[in-house]
């Protein structure tokens, strides 16, 4: 196991930046996801982490070593694709073994390892097995087999669950995550999926356009969310937000709604307003506002609704029946409320 440090590390295609000197600290044993849209630049920083890429500028320590011009095969790292890259032809056990006979293991050697993986990754009853007998969610299984027999002091997973159906990939999410928790490697895990991101990890980087835009706990990021990027980025349904402007103590939307801040607030006047579908009730007095669209989900309903008599929307969780065009008064949980900059960034 090893720490990872990222040290101002830039990327150029030829002319082109697309990693704007990004930093992190990745501890000993953590799990840290690279969450960001597609095309921010988080398979290109993983990439650079393996040594698939060369690096423009900046720094990447392994275990306290620089590794900038260390060749991947002598970084101590393992990582596991989205396309698994089994070879068609070899068993399972074949398979997990490779690497190591590579190395030139013995044969003993291997066979321990891959039966000590195989027993961590129940894949005991499928090592004769050709890639072409297992499912996707047993070749993803067999993908993981692989790394852990290298004893990596790494493990580097991009985008591993996306060619898996939806329900196999929360099986296999909480399977990564249960093997993490009993081998404590160090994991970087890139995914461009939010929930992927926010269930597995001990700590999250949300990557835009090539820079970092926060970094912390899921549930940080949840509830104090730095930018309105992270703050719709991270939560489905995303956060309601609303420009506009303060106006006698309350927040004026830019169509003329007004909505009511936390008490005491004296921070940096906002332009914009952010509340979660979830910290919003319907009450008796509020917000008037008219339902649009009701979806029930079974555990929750989102409800799309219409403030005032304006064209604003917004979405709100809430199980009470409704129906499309019933009037309603929403009130904002107080205590919820985020408030940005005209720039976007957080004032309170
Ligand atoms: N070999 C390359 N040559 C030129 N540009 C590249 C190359 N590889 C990636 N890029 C560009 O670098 C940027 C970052 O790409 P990258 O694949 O890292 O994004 P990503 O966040 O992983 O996206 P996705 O989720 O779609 O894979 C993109 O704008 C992409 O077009």
């Amino acid at each position: 196991m090893a720490s990872v440090t990222i040290e101002q590390v830039r990327k150029e295609y030829g002319a082109v930046p697309v990693i704007h000197g990004v930093s992190m600290e990745i501890e000993d044993g953590e799990f840290v996801t690279l969450v960001g849209p597609s095309g921010c630049g988080k398979s290109t920083l993983l990439r650079m982490l393996a040594g698939l890429e060369d690096i423009s500028g900046g720094e990447i320590l392994i275990g306290g070593r620089v590794v900038n011009d260390v060749a991947p095969k002598e970084r101590d790292i393992a990582m596991v694709f989205q396309s698994y890259a089994l070879y068609p032809h070899m068993t399972v056990a074949e398979n997990m073994g490779f690497a190591l006979k590579l190395k030139g293991e013995g044969k003993a050697a291997i066979d321990r390892r891959v039966r000590e993986a195989a027993d961590i990754l129940a894949l005991g009853p499928l090592l004769d097995r050709l890639p072409k007998q297992l499912s996707g969610g047993q070749r993803q299984r067999v993908a993981m087999g692989r790394a852990i027999v290298r004893h990596p002091q790494v493990f580097l997973f991009d985008e591993p669950l996306s060619n898996l159906d939806a329900k196999l990939r929360v099986t296999m999410r909480a399977e990564i995550k249960d093997l993490h928790q009993r081998l404590k490697t160090t994991t970087v895990y890139v995914t461009h999926d939010q929930i992927e991101a926010m269930t597995m990890a001990d700590r999250i980087v949300v990557m835009r356009g090539g820079r970092v835009e926060q970094i912390g706990r899921p549930l940080e990021l949840y509830d104090r969310p730095a930018n309105t990027f992270v703050a719709t980025f991270i939560g489905s349904p995303a956060m309601n937000l609303f420009e506009g402007a303060i106006a006698d103590g309350r927040f004026v939307t830019a169509s003329g709604v007004a909505l009511p801040l936390p008490p005491g607030y004296r921070g940096e006047a906002p332009k914009v307003y952010g509340i979660r579908p979830e910290h919003l009730t319907i009450a008796e007095r509020g917000v008037p506002a008219t339902v649009v669209v009701v979806e029930p989900t079974g555990s929750e309903t989102h409800v799309l609704v219409k403030l005032g008599s304006t064209d604003a929307n917004l979405v709100l969780r809430d199980r009470v029946e409704l129906e499309p065009g019933q009037p309603i008064a929403v009130t904002p949980d107080l205590a919820k409320v985020h408030l940005f900059s005209e720039q976007g960034m957080r004032v309170n």
